[in-house]
Order: structure tokens, then C-alpha cells, then sequence
């Protein structure tokens, strides 16, 4: 097994990385404050970055917006390579990535693995954007005029990501922005600066884009985050991560002086239902992954099993059983499914949230002792819709079991939410399984598959207070574009 050098020179690909990037240069931040960057499962130190302060982040737009309009004009084709050589140097460059991932986010090795591969299905599904972009010529109701609409960049975007997949969640704005003729600046999750930002500058520069055209700033969203947002150069920010927050950045993008567009990819607590022709064996294979996965530290996470009653009683047998061979520990051992939380702040949220389920009455069918960071799988059942673990998004190894009645109630059970991100039903009837999907408010429901999918040419998103607006595929190319009018009148 490969280990990276993640002492506190904190470099990738040859490059120390443990600074800000802005206009093409590797430089330091000039906050009074400086961020250790923290092993989750060990806490060893990663790395040490001086954060950005306001000025850094004025730097890395204005030097943006000075190199959008050339990268804009660059071809199409030259844009292509560009993004498929960063797709190229993901892929050498996979298991150092991996370790990155393993030791500053405590992703277990299954999970770095995937990020990396989900990460390289979008540059990959970016580099095809430049030439599918196109506009319309319209006949004019006006004599020798015609009315045409250019699809054109949106000209610089800010992306803001967080610890969970930061990759990935990253590169899904980034590659799609830069591929359609954009800048960007990145402002990442204080948890992960590296994985979700530094690198990917690295693997950029490698891959040939001019300088000014991608900037990452390290700051926390506390100290810059309104900033960052309410810059008049950005007009777009792209935001994933908690709803409250999600809800703030739209408010200062929306109601500050420099109104931009936002595009939302929030909080969820995906149901997946079991109904009574289920496969059982599927059910509880995917709702094992789909729960535990990560650490349950993904927004399209099972948070909440919905069974309907006749085999309530055999899947929460099975399932417990599955559960309760989850492999769980060291991330970068192979074959860990459960690697430790992120943060104290997550690990104090999860303590809370078992002692709130005990005393609201659910019933522990597996549990197991805190060790450190690593919180081991729960499983909570006889859950009601009222219980706060049947309300809150877990983000954590633990999912509640509901009975349902009916099929009538287990649709009305997932749908009464504040989310609607990702959903799932089980059932050996494609037709009834397409009946119910249609009728759950979400925006992505999976029939006979766990909840945790995603398709770099496939719309992904959320309904509700999920988030706003769709990336991946041609949604991504509508986001990170704009129209402009043109007519052309001939005078006679
Ligand atoms: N939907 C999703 O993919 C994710 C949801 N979450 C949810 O968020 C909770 C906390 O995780 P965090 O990463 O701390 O999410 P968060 O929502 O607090 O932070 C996400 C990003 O926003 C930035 N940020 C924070 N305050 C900001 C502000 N005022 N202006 C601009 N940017 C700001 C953070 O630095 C980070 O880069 C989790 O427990 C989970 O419930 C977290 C990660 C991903
Ligand atoms: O928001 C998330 O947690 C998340 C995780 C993995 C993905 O592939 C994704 O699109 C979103």
C-alpha cells in the first residue's frame, strides 16, 4: 500500500500544495490564523495552511474575471484536451489521491476509491461539453430581422464544497464550469482544503489550464464565507452542503448588492421503502451499503428503511444481521465499510442523536461502543415519523426502521419530509415500482437499488429543502451557461 508524504509540507504530485492558489501562483494566506489540517482517525497532522482573508479571496476573483474572456475564446477542442488530460492525471495519480482522501477526510479506501472514479466520470462528461454547446436562430415577427440566442459562459463561478466527497463534490461544478468557458474560484470545507480544492489546482495546472482561470482559496465559511459569496465579480455560486447554510448562501447571493445566480445541492434523508413482494435479500444488501457507506456521511444516505408490515419482522432480522457484520475501523485497512467521523462537531451531533433516539422510545437492534471518531453501525427500529431520527438528516452509521401499514403508508411515510434528495423501492414488480416512484417527492428514486447513485451524464439533484437546480449531463451545461439575445436587422 502506497502512503503519501502528508507530513506538514503536505504535497501532491511533486508540488507543495499546503497554501492558497490564486492566479496561478502557490502563495500563503493573509489571515492571522492558521488551519492544522487533521488526520479524523488518528489525528496526525496532514498539513498546516495560513488561511485567506477577504483580500486573498478579491485577489483569486479579480484575477478570474481578467482570464475568463481568453479562456472563453480558447476552442472548443483545446478546451476538450484540457479537461481530458486533468481525467488522465486523476487516473495515474489514483492511489495518492486515495491516501489523500483516506487520511484528511478518514474515507475508507472502498469509499476514496469510488470518489476518484466518480470524479474522473465528470471531467470525462466535461470535456464532451465545449462542443455541445449551441444556440438558435429565430425568424423575427419584424421585417429582415433575425433573432438570434448565443449560449454563452456565465463567466466566473465560485464553488463551494464540503468534507464529504470534497473531490468529488468539487470537481462536479469545476469541470463542467471550466469546460464551458468559465473561471473559477474554489473555497472548500475547512476539513478537507486539500482534497477538496489544493489538489485539484495541482491537477489543473499539470493539465495545462492558463493561469487566473481556477483559484483556490482556504478560509473558513465563517470568516470569508459572506465574502466570498457576495463578491460582485462571481454570477454563479455553486453550493454543496448543509441546508442551513445552503439557505444562507441564497440569501446573501440573492439579496446582497451583486445579485448571482445559486445553484443548491443540500441536505437530504432518503427513505428507501420495502414493500411486500420485495426481494429481501436485495433490500437488505443495499440498504446495508446505502446506509453505512462513508460513515452514512453522504446526502443521498439511507437515513430512514420504511418496511411494510407482513415482512417487517423478517427483514429487520436480516438486516440487523447484515448490519452487524459491517466491517468498521481503520479507513485505510481494505475492507473497511465504516471509517471514522470527520470532526468532534459530527461525533458530538451523533452522541446526541442515539441518546434522543433511546429516550424518544425507538428500539436499539444494533449498537456498539464509540471508539474515538469510529462510530459503529446502529440500527434504531419500531421507529415513528415523529422521533427527531426520523427527522434530521443523520449523516452518520445509523438508520431508522419504520413498519408501514400499507402501501399507501409508506408512501405517505417517505414523503412526510422537509427533504427529498434520493429515495428507493423494493418491490418484484417493475410497473408497481414505477407507480410508486412517480408519486415520491423527490428528485431521484431508485427502483430495486440503493439510494447512493450518481451518473455523471444523469441529472442529479434534489426537491424541497434538498437544494435548487440539477448538475451532471446537459443539466450541468444549462447551469454553468447563460443566453444572450442577439437581433440582427438588416437596413434596407
Ligand atoms: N448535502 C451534502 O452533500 C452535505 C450535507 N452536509 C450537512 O452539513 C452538515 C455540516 O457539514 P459541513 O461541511 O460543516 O456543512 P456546512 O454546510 O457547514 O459547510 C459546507 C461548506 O460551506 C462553507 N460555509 C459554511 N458557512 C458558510 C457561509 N456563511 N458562507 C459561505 N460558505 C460557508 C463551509 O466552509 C463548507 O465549505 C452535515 O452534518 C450534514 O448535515 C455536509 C456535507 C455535505
Ligand atoms: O452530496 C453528497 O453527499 C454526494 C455524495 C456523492 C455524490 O456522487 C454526490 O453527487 C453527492
Amino acid at each position: 500500500m502506497t502512503t503519501t508524504d502528508l507530513g506538514s509540507t503536505a504535497t501532491f504530485a511533486s508540488q507543495a500544495v499546503a497554501s492558497q492558489f490564486i492566479d496561478g501562483q502557490w502563495c500563503e494566506g493573509r489571515s492571522d490564523r492558521v488551519l492544522t489540517d487533521t488526520n479524523p482517525f488518528d489525528d496526525s497532522v496532514v498539513a498546516t495552511i495560513r488561511l485567506a482573508s477577504a483580500e486573498e479571496v478579491d485577489a483569486a476573483y479579480t484575477s478570474a474575471r481578467a482570464a475568463q474572456a481568453e479562456w472563453a475564446a480558447t476552442g472548443p477542442a483545446d478546451r476538450a484536451a484540457v479537461l481530458r488530460r486533468a481525467a488522465q492525471i486523476l487516473e495515474q495519480r489514483r492511489a495518492e489521491i486515495i491516501d489523500w482522501l483516506v487520511a484528511e477526510s478518514g474515507s475508507t479506501r472502498i469509499k476514496a476509491d469510488t470518489e476518484v472514479s466518480l470524479a474522473i466520470g465528470i471531467t470525462q462528461e466535461a470535456a464532451s461539453f465545449p462542443s455541445r454547446v449551441h444556440g438558435s436562430i429565430f425568424d423575427s415577427n419584424t421585417p429582415n430581422r433575425e433573432m438570434r440566442v448565443y449560449r454563452k459562459p456565465i463567466g466566473v463561478v465560485g464553488v463551494i464544497s464540503p468534507w464529504n466527497f470534497p473531490l468529488h463534490l468539487s470537481q462536479r461544478s469545476v469541470a463542467p464550469a471550466l469546460a464551458l468557458g468559465n473561471a473559477v474560484v474554489i473555497k472548500p470545507a475547512s476539513d478537507t482544503p486539500v482534497t477538496g480544492g489544493l489538489l485539484i489546482a495541482r491537477i489543473f495546472e499539470e493539465a495545462g489550464l492558463p493561469a487566473g482561470v481556477l483559484s483556490v482559496v482556504i478560509g473558513s465559511g465563517s470568516e470569508i464565507g459572506d465574502a466570498f459569496v457576495e463578491h460582485p465579480v462571481p454570477r454563479l455560486i455553486s453550493f454543496t452542503g448543509s441546508t442551513p447554510v445552503g439557505k444562507q448562501v441564497g440569501a446573501v447571493a440573492t439579496g446582497g448588492e451583486h445579485l448571482k445566480k445559486v445553484a443548491l445541492e443540500l441536505g437530504g434523508n432518503a427513505p428507501l421503502v420495502v414493500l411486500d413482494d420485495a426481494d429481501l435479500d436485495a433490500a437488505v444488501e443495499a440498504a446495508v451499503t446505502g446506509s453505512f457507506l462513508h460513515s452514512g456521511q453522504i446526502c443521498m444516505a439511507v437515513n430512514r428503511i420504511i418496511v411494510q408490515a407482513p415482512v417487517y419482522d423478517d427483514f429487520v432480522e436480516r438486516f440487523t444481521r447484515a448490519a452487524q457484520a459491517v466491517p468498521y475501523g481503520d479507513p485505510f485497512a481494505d475492507g473497511t465499510l465504516v471509517g471514522p467521523v470527520v470532526n468532534d462537531s459530527q461525533l458530538k451531533g451523533l452522541e446526541e442523536k442515539i441518546e434522543q433516539a433511546r429516550h424518544a422510545g425507538a428500539r436499539v437492534a444494533l449498537g456498539g461502543k464509540i471508539d474515538g471518531r469510529v462510530v459503529p453501525p446502529h440500527v434504531f427500529v419500531d421507529v415513528t415519523p415523529d422521533m427527531e431520527i426520523a427527522r434530521e438528516e443523520i449523516f452518520g452509521p445509523m438508520v431508522a426502521v419504520l413498519r408501514a401499514d400499507d402501501e399507501a403508508h409508506a408512501l405517505e411515510l417517505a414523503n412526510d419530509h422537509e427533504f427529498g434528495l434520493s429515495s428507493a423501492v423494493f418491490t418484484q414488480n417493475i410497473d408497481r415500482g414505477l407507480q410508486f416512484a412517480h408519486r415520491v417527492e423527490a428528485g431521484m428514486t431508485f427502483i430495486n437499488e440503493m439510494t447512493v447513485q450518481d451518473e455523471a451524464h444523469v441529472a442529479f439533484g434534489g426537491e424541497r429543502n434538498s437544494g435548487l437546480g440539477r448538475f451532471n449531463g446537459e443539466w450541468a451545461i444549462e447551469e454553468f451557461t447563460t443566453d444572450h439575445t442577439i437581433g440582427v436587422t438588416r437596413l434596407v
